[in-house]
């Protein structure tokens, strides 16, 4: 025999006896599995599976539930991933529902086994349920059984760096995204100084608000690119934060927006209700007690807080600001220094339906990072409130309609109201057109003509304009957005 040869038998030998050594390994593995008393089992199948692993190309990850006592953080993210992952092809599933959610839970049960791939690597998932004898005593009378779970995770052994570096810490961020659309959203109120929660089930979405298709357009821009400057607001050294201030007369939506922001972004609201806090002490804890990723709304600015210019206004400042009693001022530089230092994004929402009567001092550049007028309802409005309360695009009645909306102020909450009086279209649009004659022959009879109605929408609009300009130019930190922007409905 040449060396050659020599070689190539040796190395079918040693293949041979691989060979057999793992079928008698896995023949080994069932009998201890099936046949051994438990306390054995476990000693030997320790040593099995170091035997295995030898020759196996696999490498396999074990997630316990536990460690220790303190609960496995990558379990609990395994298994809320792992239910977006479920196929239709597998063949056992756990299936439930909570009181917080809407819907049925599918969930891999027992032993059943779930391929996921990721990068180009296949991954096999596997959860396994043991009885753990926790009792110590051999005689067995005092010992107790407890149920631990685990998740084992496949792979070949090649890709350990890729499931260690890229898949895991990517199950732990998709975990963390899939609770964040899961949770209930909270709106909380102040009564007095703490805070007290209720489900936010406000169903506005920023399908359904109604409002000019460019403004609506320019927030949920704003608000995303927002959310993504983590960095960028740590480079520049600022708080993570944005202010929006929107105006309108009652009923035009502001409220609606909030809580579409909110369903939006997934984030609680803090609605705070400044006349029940009187001293900035209170104030503090209130703001100090909030939680990340959340939307600070203050309604009403203008009634809930003496928001006059205290140089004009000199009486007011002896009676109203002394030490310990809040000022707005002291409430935004409060919440400048607060958010700075928690490194996660926060908005403000101040909202009013006077923008004249508030301080010069909150409308300058800097504040509040957007001004938003919501506006009487105006023909893109209508349509959405069409669709959103009738589902129809199209009308012969829309003609009619979208002329007298040109022509008069309905608030958006007044044509909601009258499209939901009807569950027939027709009717229903047959009372919101009497309605809008109604409201066009009573300004006529006010106005003389319908004219001046018009002029002051104009000069309305220009005054905006010019604010948009010296809040752009202003505005200390241009590239970071617009400063603000102002835009109307019938613009
Ligand atoms: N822009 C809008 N889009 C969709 N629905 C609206 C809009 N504006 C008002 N509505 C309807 O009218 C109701 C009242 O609106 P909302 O409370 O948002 O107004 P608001 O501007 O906050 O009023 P207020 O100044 O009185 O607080 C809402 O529940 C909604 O049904
Ligand atoms: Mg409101």
């Amino acid at each position: 025999m040449d060396s050659q040869t020599k070689a190539i038998e040796s190395t079918k030998k040693y293949l041979t006896t691989t060979a057999s050594i793992v079928a008698s390994a896995m023949l080994a593995r069932t009998i201890v599995n099936e046949y051994l008393p438990n306390e054995l089992r476990i000693m030997v199948s320790g040593g099995l599976d170091k035997l295995f692993s030898r020759f196996s190309t696999e490498h396999a990850i074990v997630i316990q539930e536990t460690e220790g006592l303190s609960s496995n953080e990558l379990y609990d993210a395994s298994s809320t991933y792992l239910r977006t992952r479920i196929s239709s092809n597998m063949r056992r599933l756990r299936a439930s529902k909570n009181e917080d959610n809407n819907s049925i839970t599918l969930s891999l049960d027992d032993g059943e086994e779930l391929i996921d791939a990721f990068q180009g690597v296949e991954y096999k998932w596997q959860l396994i349920s043991q009885q753990e004898n926790q009792g110590g005593n051999r005689g067995g009378d005092f010992s107790s059984n407890s149920e631990v779970h685990l998740f084992e995770l496949t792979f070949h052994k090649k890709y350990k760096n890729v499931t260690l570096d890229s898949y895991l810490p990517h199950i732990l961020e998709k975990a963390k995204q899939i609770k964040a659309a899961d949770r209930r959203l909270k709106l909380y109120m102040n009564e007095y100084e703490s805070w007290s929660p209720i489900d936010l089930q406000h169903p506005a979405t920023f399908e359904t608000l109604a409002m000019e298709a460019d403004l609506k357009k320019t927030i949920l821009e704003d608000l995303t690119r927002f959310v993504k400057r983590k960095e960028y607001y740590k480079k520049i050294g600022k708080a993570w934060k944005r202010g929006y201030l929107l105006f309108g007369p009652p009923g035009t939506g502001k409220s609606s927006l909030i809580a579409a922001m909110a369903n939006y972004l997934r984030f609680d609201i803090y609605d705070l209700d400044l006349k029940e806090v009187r001293m900035n002490s209170g104030l503090k804890r209130l703001l100090i007690g909030m939680t990340n990723k959340s939307l600070l709304v203050i309604e009403d600015i203008d009634c809930s807080i003496d928001l006059k210019n205290r140089d004009e206004d000199k009486e007011n400042q002896s009676n109203k600001f002394h030490d310990d009693e809040i000022s707005l001022s002291g409430l935004l530089n409060f919440i400048d220094g607060l958010w700075s230092t928690s490194g996660e994004e926060r908005i403000i929402v101040f909202t009013t339906n006077y923008k004249e009567k508030l301080d010069p001092a909150l409308l300058r550049p800097g504040r509040m990072d957007m001004h938003i007028h919501m506006g009487y309802c105006g023909p893109n409005s209508f349509r959405v409130l069409v669709s959103n309360y009738h589902a129809i695009d199209e009308h012969p009645m829309f003609e009619e309609i979208e002329g007298l909306l040109k022509e008069v102020k309905a608030t958006p909450a007044e044509v909601a109201e009258q499209l939901m009086r009807s569950d027939t279209v027709d009717v229903a649009l047959e009372g919101l057109i009497q309605l809008l004659q109604r409201k066009r022959n009573e300004s006529q009879g006010n106005n003389g003509n319908g004219e001046d109605d018009k002029d002051e929408k104009l000069t309305l609009v220009d005054k905006e304009e010019e604010g948009l300009e010296s809040t752009v130019e202003d505005h200390e930190t241009k590239e970071v957005i617009v400063g603000a922007v102002t835009c109307r409905e019938d613009d």
